[in-house]
């Protein structure tokens, strides 16, 4: 089955076209204030402007206030919300049912047993992107986590992997992981938050083929 590929922390109409040029199948808008691909509300409207429907435009938040979910999602209309914080299973959920989108939880991977304690979002969420753990910021920090934890996990619901996936070891992830969708974004980037089109053609080249 072909993966499905998801270019993060795009800021520029360049890069966005890039990405979708390029193939990839889902664009990632960071509303995140500390981050270095933060987008104010009215720029990542302008940007999800440009991408085809038939491309999925996920917004980024972490630990945002109910208040600036509903006007994020209100101004920028989002495909999925994909949430990097300490958000509960109840809280994102509720926002599931309200919104009537599709949202996703990113699980940071240090050990085994934190697989089985994502059950608990079964049933709650779309779908979960397995990254390493946060550090400075919740996500986007280049680090990849050990592949191995994901061996003979059986999923129980659809999911992603992420974390410091780049344009030559997306390949073997994908082999060594069986993910059905990777997601990179420093990966990408010639600096912190500046995307590089060239690599961003690379990825999907790579993760594609
Ligand atoms: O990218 C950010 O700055 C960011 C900020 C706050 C929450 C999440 C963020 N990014 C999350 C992503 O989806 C990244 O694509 C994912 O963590 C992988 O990042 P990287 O290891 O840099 O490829």
């Amino acid at each position: 089955m072909t993966t499905l590929v998801k270019i993060c922390g795009l800021s520029t109409a360049e890069t966005v076209d890039a990405a979708v040029d390029a193939g990839a199948t889902h664009i990632g808008l960071v509303h995140f204030p500390p981050s270095p691909r933060h987008l104010e509300l009215d720029e990542a409207a302008k940007l999800r402007a440009r991408v085809p429907a038939s491309v999925k435009v996920v917004l980024l938040t972490a630990n945002a206030e109910p208040a600036m979910i509903g006007a994020a999602i209100d101004r920028i209309k989002p495909d999925i919300v994909q949430f990097h914080g300490k958000e509960t299973p109840e809280w994102v959920s509720l926002v599931r049912h309200q919104a009537k989108l599709e949202v996703w939880k990113a699980v940071g991977l240090r050990e085994k047993a934190t697989l089985e304690r994502a059950r608990k979002w079964d049933g709650k969420v779309d779908r979960l992107l397995f990254d390493a753990p946060a550090k400075a910021l919740p996500g986007g920090n280049g680090e990849a986590f050990d592949w191995n934890l994901l061996a003979e996990h059986e999923h129980s619901i659809p999911w992603a992997l992420a974390g410091g996936l780049t344009p030559d070891n997306v390949a073997k992830a994908i082999r060594e992981t069986g993910a059905p969708l990777v997601d990179t974004s420093s990966g990408v980037e010639s600096a912190p938050g500046v995307k590089d089109m060239d690599l961003i053609r690379a990825f999907c080249q790579a993760a594609l083929a």
